[in-house]
């Protein structure tokens, strides 16, 4: 079973520490619920993951473990056919041991984006929530931060940021937690909060925002990318059906309106840092993630549209500071 002791050890001596109250039950149901099913086969594969600690890591400018010397041929195919078991990988890219996971989406791209507007993540304590297989979380640690905690509800992600991180080295200072943002308490502690690529998942979007609030520090920033439209601060797009082909997706609201809800939420010092529209290089099927993507999303006759008729995708980033400690807003 995957274990989460080193996180609870980690958080025992820091201003996470209240968490244990809660989050050993949490995830005590998590494991007796996945006891059966696709993990313990993907566990399986994990603890095969026996390799030499890699000679070079490099996660300042890339996610990259192991310059490719170590493994004799052989054993990097060996170690390709299990890495190919977690198949689809959709967040990346990374290089192990020599072997290159073309990923879906090139992750770094986003954060290249983001990073010169972010303020130092130097020792800072980090929440990723919807984290996917943790690719930004390695790019935080890459800047410094102290200790990087991701949350996402897929089994996979969890699986493939596992993998990553049993060839990488379990010492590193990053845990990834099968929860949803929903179940998390407000926790008052991070130095830094991101939201990537989650609020369009959200039903209710501003109470997003408050549980992204709730668990920041008074002070504390917040980095919030999603999908936006063009329009004043009263436009929303509100799906009837699906949104390239996501039957996920609830809100997306023109870059004005986002900043007022954030003001809503109580944040200040909000500033919109990059609206970039989603370009088919930067999300793209290949040999990591066969399946359809962003130009199957697309009208075939106009790339300015989705399938469905709606604008293609354009993110916005975000970067707020929590203004005061937690109150009720209700
Ligand atoms: N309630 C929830 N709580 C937390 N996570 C959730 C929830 N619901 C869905 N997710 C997770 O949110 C992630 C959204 S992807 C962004 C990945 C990364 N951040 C990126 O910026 O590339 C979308 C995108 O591709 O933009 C998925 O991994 C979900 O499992």
């Amino acid at each position: 079973m995957i274990s989460f002791s080193s996180f609870y050890k980690q958080i025992a001596d820091s201003s996470l520490q209240h968490w244990l109250e809660t989050l050993p039950a949490i995830l005590g149901q998590w494991q007796r619920e996945h006891k059966h099913g696709t993990l313990p086969k993907w566990e399986k594969v994990l603890n095969k993951l026996h390799y030499p600690t890699p000679d070079t890591i490099d996660l300042k400018n890339s996610v990259s473990v192991g310059s490719g010397q170590q493994l004799a041929k052989g054993e990097r195919e060996k170690l390709e056919n299990l890495l190919r078991i977690f198949q689809p990988w959709r967040k990346g890219p990374f290089s192990v041991h020599g072997i290159d996971i073309d990923t879906e989406w090139r992750s770094d791209w986003k954060w290249e984006r983001i990073l010169p507007h972010l303020s130092s993540l130097n020792n800072r304590t980090v929440l990723d929530v919807g984290c996917g297989s943790g690719y930004h979380m390695w790019r935080m640690l890459g800047e410094g931060a102290k200790h990087v905690v991701g949350i996402d509800p897929s089994t996979l992600f969890l699986c493939q940021f596992e993998a990553i991180k049993r060839l990488a080295g379990d010492h590193h200072p990053v845990h990834l937690l099968p929860l949803g943002i929903e179940e998390l308490p407000p926790l008052d502690a991070f130095d830094t909060v991101f939201s990537m690529g989650v609020l369009y998942h959200r039903r209710s979007p501003i109470d997003h925002l408050l549980q992204l609030r709730d668990q920041l520090r008074t002070g504390g920033e917040l980095v919030l990318e999603t999908l936006v439209i063009d329009g004043d601060e009263n436009t929303v797009l509100v799906p009837e059906d699906r949104y390239g082909k996501m039957n996920n997706v609830w809100f997306l609201p023109s870059a004005a309106a986002l900043e007022l809800w954030l003001k809503k939420a109580d944040f200040i010092d909000i500033k919109c840092v990059d609206i970039d529209v989603t370009s088919l290089a930067e999300q793209r099927s290949t040999d990591w993630m066969p399946n359809e993507s962003l130009v199957d999303y697309l009208d075939p006759t106009n790339v300015d549209l989705t399938i469905e008729g709606y604008p293609a995708p354009k993110r916005a980033t975000f970067i707020a500071t929590k203004n005061q400690p937690n109150k009720d807003l209700t």
